[in-house]
C-alpha cells in the first residue's frame, strides 16, 4: 500500500513538474491557460466519444431505429434546396462536374443541410471536438518547435541539467501530441461514418418513398446504384477529411507565420507572403480540373459496376445463348475506358506533382533557409565582439533561434504543402458533390403521381382516361393535362407526344365480384393500363379521372388489413430471404409474427397454389436460397399467386403471370382466387381465361386507341366464350392488317398532294 501511494506521489509530483515545465517553456500566460483548457476538453470529449466495447447497450430494443422515414412535409419542403439546375448537367444527362464555384457551394450547404441538421446533433458535436484537437495539435507543435530550439541550445551550450530536463520534456509533449494525433484520425472516421448514415437514410426515404404520389419508378438516371453507394461513401469520407485537411494547414500557417514574424521582423514576413502569394499563383496554373476528372471516373466505374451486375443478374439467359464471349467483349470495352480515364489522370498528376513537390519542398526551404538568414546575416551582424562566455551565449542563442525557425520552416512548408493537396482534394469533392446534388434534386422532382379519387372503397373506375408513355423525363415541357385540378396538371408526368397516347378515353367501372379481362394484341397497350390502374402512371386527359379500392383494415375476422389493389407483374419478383418470406412479400418477417403469424395457413396457401411440396423439398420455412435461381418458371408464378391468396386483396392486377402454369392449375388456381373475394384483372392473351372474368376489354391497337368492353355472358359455356375471345382477336388482326394499309395508302396520297 506504501508502495503504490508513493508510487502515485511520484506521479503527481511528475505531472506537476511537465505541467510547470510546459508552463515556463510555453511562457506566454494567453498560450498556456489556452493549452490547458484544449488538453481538459480533449478529455472530456475522450470520455464521451470513446465508448468502451464492452459497455453495448444492455438492452437492444432501446436502440435508435436506423431506418428514419421522413415526414411527408419535409420532403416536399426539402425540394426547394434542390432546384433543378440544367447547367448542372451534360446533355447526355450526366452532371457537369463544377470547380469550386458558387455552384459547387451552393450544392454542398444543400448537402450538408443533410448531414448536420442542427447544431444540437451528434455529427455538429463530432465536428466541435474535431476542430478542438486540430487547435491543440497545432498548439502542440508549436510547443515542440520552441522545445527542439531550447534543447540544441542546452546542447551547444554544455547545460547537462537544462538538456535532461528538455529532453524529459520532449516525452511529456510526446503524450498529448500522439493522443491528439490518433483522436483526430479516430474522429474523422467517426464523422465520415455519420455523414454517410444520415446521408443514406435521407437517400432511401427519397428512393423508396412509402408515399404512394412519391413511389419510386424508373429514375431517369444511369447508374444509379453507383450513386447511392460508392459516391455516398467516397463524398462522407472526402468531406469529413477535406474539413480536417483544410483547418489543419490553414491553423499551422496562421500559427507558425505569427511565430515566425516575431523573428523574421518586417522585412522577413514581406518576403514570407510573397513567398506564399507566388505559390499559390505557380499552383493554380497547374492544378488541372481534378473535380471534372472524379466527376468522369465515378460515372465510368457506374457504368462497369452496372454492367457486371447485369451478367449476374442475367447470367442464366447468357449462358443458354452461349453468349458469353459477346457479354464479355462488352464489359472488356466498358473496363478499357474506364482503365483509360484514369491512366489519364495519372498522367495528369505527373506534371502536377512535379510542380508541387518542387515548389513546397525545395522552393520553400530554399525560401526559408533565405528568411532565417536574414536576421542571423544581415541583422545582429552588429552584435560582434565581447567576452568568450559572452560569444557562446549569442551563438547558443542564434543556434537556437535558428533550429526553432528551421522547425517552424519545415512545418510550414508541410502545412503548405498540405494545403495544396486539401485544395485539390476540394477540386475532387466538388465533382462528387455534384453527382449527389443531382441525385436528390432528381429525386426530389421525380413526377408527382395524381392521387386517386376517394370513391366508396369498392370500386374501380377509369373516366375518360387516355394511356400515354410518359417520358420519364423531369418536368419541364408538355404535361398530361386535366387530371385532379392544376396542382395535377403541372405535377404530372410529361409525355412524348401525341404519338405515345395507346388508349383514348377509356371508362371502365369494376365494382367487386366483377372480373375483368384485358386483351389485344402485343405491344398495344395492357400492361400500359395495368400501370395507370395501379397508380405507376399518370391518366391523361382533360376529363381523366381515377377512381382505386381503398385498404380494409383488419377487424375481427381478419388478423392483417385487405390491400385495395395488389398487382402480380409479368416478371415474377423473389425477395432476398427465407420461403416464409416469399409467400409473405412485401410483408415483413416482423409484421407477420406481429400479427400472429399461421404456418398452418401458409401451408394451405401453399397447397391452393400447387406448391405445397415446396417446404418439405426446401428444408423448411426458414430456407434461404436465391430463389431466383432455386424456382421453376412456373414454380414462380405459382408463388406470385400464393401471394394474392396471402394478402387477400379486394382486386388483384394480373399481368400474364400464368403463361409457365399448365391451364389446368391455372383455372384451378383461378377459382381459388374468386372465393376469396378477389375480384380478377387479368391482362391475357389465352382464350381459356375468358370463362373466369364477366368483362372483356380489348385494345384495338394500330394507332387508333380504340377499345371495347363487352360483358362475357355466364350463360355462355366455357368454350362459347372462349370462341368469342378467339374470333375478337382474329377480328382485331384484320382491323390491324388494314389500319396499316390505311396508312400506306394515307402516304401515297400525301405524296401526289405533293406534286
Ligand atoms: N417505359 C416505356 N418507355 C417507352 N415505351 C414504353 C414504355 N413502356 C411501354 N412502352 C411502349 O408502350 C407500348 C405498350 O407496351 P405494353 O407493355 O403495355 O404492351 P402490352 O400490350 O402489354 O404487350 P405484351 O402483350 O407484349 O406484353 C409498347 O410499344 C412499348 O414499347
Amino acid at each position: 500500500m506504501a508502495t503504490f501511494s508513493k508510487l502515485a506521489q511520484n506521479d503527481v509530483h511528475v505531472a506537476a513538474n511537465v505541467v510547470h515545465q510546459v508552463n515556463r517553456l510555453l511562457q506566454h500566460p494567453p498560450a498556456r491557460r489556452s493549452l490547458l483548457l484544449l488538453l481538459a476538453s480533449a478529455l472530456i470529449v475522450r470520455t464521451a466519444v470513446f465508448r468502451p466495447c464492452g459497455h453495448a447497450p444492455s438492452n437492444r430494443s432501446k436502440e435508435k431505429s436506423p431506418c428514419i422515414v421522413r415526414e411527408r412535409e419535409s420532403h416536399d419542403s426539402d425540394a426547394k434546396y434542390f432546384p433543378v439546375d440544367p447547367r448542372a448537367r451534360t446533355s447526355n444527362g450526366h452532371p457537369k462536374p463544377k470547380s469550386v464555384t458558387s455552384t459547387f457551394l451552393h450544392q454542398l450547404r444543400a448537402l450538408l443541410r443533410i448531414v448536420i441538421p442542427s447544431l444540437f446533433t451528434k455529427e455538429a458535436f463530432l465536428l466541435i471536438a474535431h476542430s478542438c484537437f486540430l487547435v491543440l495539435r497545432t498548439v502542440l507543435s508549436v510547443a515542440v518547435a520552441r522545445l527542439d530550439g531550447k534543447i540544441v541550445r542546452d546542447l551547444v551550450s554544455a547545460n547537462g541539467r537544462g538538456f535532461i530536463r528538455g529532453l524529459g520534456l520532449w516525452f511529456a509533449l510526446a503524450v498529448p501530441s500522439v493522443y491528439t494525433n490518433s483522436m483526430i484520425r479516430h474522429l474523422q472516421s467517426k464523422l465520415a461514418l455519420k455523414f454517410r448514415t444520415r446521408m443514406a437514410e435521407y437517400i432511401h426515404d427519397l428512393y423508396l418513398s412509402p408515399y404512394p404520389d412519391l413511389r419510386y419508378y424508373r429514375v431517369p438516371l444511369q447508374g444509379v446504384d453507383q450513386y447511392i453507394t460508392a459516391d455516398v461513401e467516397a463524398w462522407s469520407e472526402s468531406i469529413a477529411g477535406i474539413y480536417g485537411n483544410l483547418m489543419k494547414p490553414s491553423l499551422d500557417l496562421l500559427l507558425f507565420t505569427s511565430q515566425l514574424a516575431r523573428e523574421l521582423g518586417f522585412r522577413g514576413t514581406v518576403l514570407l507572403f510573397v513567398n506564399y502569394y507566388i505559390t499559390i499563383k505557380i499552383l493554380r496554373a497547374v492544378t488541372p480540373a481534378f473535380g471534372q476528372l472524379a466527376a468522369v471516373e465515378a460515372r465510368l466505374e457506374g457504368e462497369y459496376r452496372a454492367g457486371v451486375n447485369r451478367v449476374a443478374r442475367e447470367s442464366e439467359e447468357i449462358a443458354f445463348y452461349d453468349g458469353g464471349a459477346r457479354e464479355r467483349e462488352i464489359l472488356t470495352r466498358v473496363y478499357l475506358r474506364l482503365i483509360r480515364h484514369i491512366n489519364s489522370i495519372y498522367k495528369i498528376r505527373i506534371a502536377y506533382e512535379w510542380t508541387e513537390d518542387f515548389v513546397i519542398k525545395y522552393l520553400w526551404s530554399a525560401a526559408g533557409y533565405g528568411l532565417i538568414a536574414v536576421p542571423l546575416l544581415i541583422t545582429r551582424k552588429h552584435q560582434g565582439g565581447g567576452t568568450r562566455s559572452e560569444m557562446d551565449g549569442v551563438f547558443a542563442d542564434r543556434t537556437e533561434t535558428y533550429i526553432s525557425n528551421r522547425r517552424l520552416l519545415l512545418s510550414l512548408a508541410d502545412a503548405g504543402g498540405r494545403l495544396m493537396y486539401a485544395y485539390k482534394d476540394l477540386v475532387e469533392v466538388a465533382g462528387l458533390t455534384g453527382r449527389l446534388y443531382t441525385l436528390l434534386s432528381t429525386l426530389h422532382h421525380l413526377p408527382k403521381l395524381p392521387l386517386a379519387l376517394p370513391g366508396d372503397g369498392n370500386t374501380f373506375e377509369l373516366k375518360n382516361v387516355d394511356v400515354r408513355i410518359p417520358s420519364g423525363a423531369l418536368p419541364s415541357s408538355e404535361s398530361c393535362n386535366g387530371m385532379n385540378g392544376e396542382a395535377n396538371e403541372k405535377e404530372a408526368m410529361t409525355v412524348h407526344g401525341d404519338s405515345s397516347t395507346l388508349v383514348r378515353a377509356l371508362s371502365i367501372r369494376l365494382h367487386r365480384g366483377m372480373h375483368l379481362m384485358i386483351t389485344g394484341s402485343n405491344g398495344v397497350g395492357k400492361t400500359a393500363v395495368a400501370r395507370v390502374l395501379a397508380g405507376l402512371w399518370a391518366p391523361c386527359g382533360p376529363l381523366a379521372s381515377v377512381t382505386r379500392p381503398s385498404a380494409e383494415m383488419a377487424g375481427d375476422d381478419r388478423r392483417r388489413p385487405r390491400p385495395g389493389v395488389f398487382v402480380v407483374p409479368q416478371r415474377a419478383y423473389m425477395v432476398t430471404g427465407s420461403l416464409l418470406e416469399q409467400v409473405i412479400y412485401p410483408q415483413s418477417l416482423g409484421m407477420f409474427y406481429a400479427e400472429g403469424g399461421d404456418i398452418q395457413e401458409l401451408q394451405e396457401i401453399l397447397e391452393a397454389a400447387h406448391l405445397g411440396y415446396l417446404v418439405e423439398r426446401e428444408g423448411g420455412w426458414g430456407t434461404v436460397k436465391e430463389w431466383r435461381d432455386v424456382l421453376s418458371g412456373g414454380e414462380k408464378q405459382r408463388m406470385s399467386l400464393a401471394r394474392v391468396f396471402y394478402h387477400r386483396p379486394k382486386f388483384a392486377i394480373l399481368d400474364e403471370c400464368t403463361s409457365a402454369v399448365s391451364s389446368d392449375v391455372e383455372g384451378q388456381m383461378y377459382e381459388h382466387a374468386k372465393s376469396l373475394d378477389i375480384s380478377l384483372i387479368t391482362i391475357s392473351l389465352r382464350s381459356s381465361l375468358a370463362k373466369y372474368h364477366t368483362h372483356l376489354l380489348t385494345l384495338m391497337g394500330g394507332g387508333t386507341g380504340n377499345w371495347t368492353l363487352t360483358p362475357i355472358m355466364s350463360s355462355f359455356s366455357p368454350a362459347g366464350a372462349a370462341g368469342e375471345l378467339e374470333h375478337t382477336l382474329a377480328e382485331i388482326k384484320v382491323l390491324e392488317k388494314k389500319l396499316e394499309e390505311a396508312c400506306k395508302w394515307e402516304s401515297r396520297l400525301a405524296e401526289l398532294k405533293r406534286r
